[in-house]
């Protein structure tokens, strides 16, 4: 696994718009190499902010939208279509402006769909449907994910995946249902962390001083059951991409500020 990197942006804006260009110039990349790509979407705030920074970046269609797997790190379990869905909300931001084949987006299930209200039956599902997309190639039962992005809760949650709850503890499975989530609502749907492990680079998102405290407990060793960002690492690459206000707290010699 690989030791994580910081790079640091004067605000929240500036760190979405950074984070958007990066995110494309990786896609693009992976594109040029492999013919297609392959991304880990997330929810909540700075996930959000990253996709409506790529809707309005300039070199938004250098992607190839049609060449693009979309899948996502955690859903919360609610009816298709509410509003409060990660899916949902990155379709109004960005998905329903670009040109992507519908086949190769991949939702988490609803709790309207064919599961009904069973979190685990969906969880179990949305497993399956990454376990047929992995190849020989692949680490174990995912696809090599280009990138895997994760926002992180003031608690250091990341995806579904909350401190001493059990999910954090899955060490099999890749996909779980969530009862009892801290952060509303409930009852949700997560990747695992061996699941998050599988992919290529995992970034992390995180503004705000409400993020400070997380970030400096991540970075500097705290375990991954207490602290699961912690353990939310990638195969080649880990970024942490912070505002300077959510990197207030990290040991100073971690990072030199990226953007002045
Ligand atoms: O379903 C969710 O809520 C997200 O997947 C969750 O993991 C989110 O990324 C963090 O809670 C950070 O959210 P903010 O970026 O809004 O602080």
């Amino acid at each position: 696994m690989s030791a994580p990197q910081v790079v640091v942006h004067r605000d929240k804006e500036l760190m979405a718009k950074a984070a958007a260009a990066r995110l494309i110039t990786k896609i693009v990349d992976a594109q040029a190499a492999r013919g297609s790509a392959s991304v880990v979407l997330t929810g909540g705030r700075n996930g959000n902010g990253l996709l409506a920074a790529v809707a309005e970046a300039p070199a938004r269609d250098a992607v190839d939208w049609t060449r693009l797997d979309l899948w996502w790190g955690d859903e919360r379990f609610a009816p298709d279509g509410d509003p409060e869905r990660n899916y949902t909300q990155a379709r109004e931001v960005l998905l329903d402006s670009v040109p992507l084949n519908p086949a190769r987006v991949h939702p988490m299930p609803p709790s309207d769909g064919r599961y009904g209200k069973d979190a685990d039956a969906a969880a179990e599902a949305y497993a399956d449907e990454l376990a047929a997309a992995a190849g020989p190639e692949d680490h174990g039962p995912v696809p090599s994910f280009d990138v895997l992005l994760l926002g992180v809760g003031p608690d250091t949650h990341v995806a579904s995946l909350f401190p001493e709850l059990p999910a954090v503890y899955e060490q099999e499975r890749t996909v779980v249902g969530v009862h009892g989530a801290p952060k509303p609502p409930p009852t949700r749907t997560s990747l695992t962390l061996p699941a998050i492990r599988a992919a290529r680079e995992v970034w992390l998102l995180a503004a705000g001083a409400d993020k400070a405290n997380a970030a400096a407990i991540a970075l500097s060793g705290a375990g991954e059951v207490q602290a699961p960002a912690a353990g939310a690492r990638g195969r080649s690459r880990t970024l942490w991409l912070l505002d300077e206000a959510a990197a207030a707290q990290l040991p100073r010699g971690l990072y030199p500020p990226a953007s002045a």
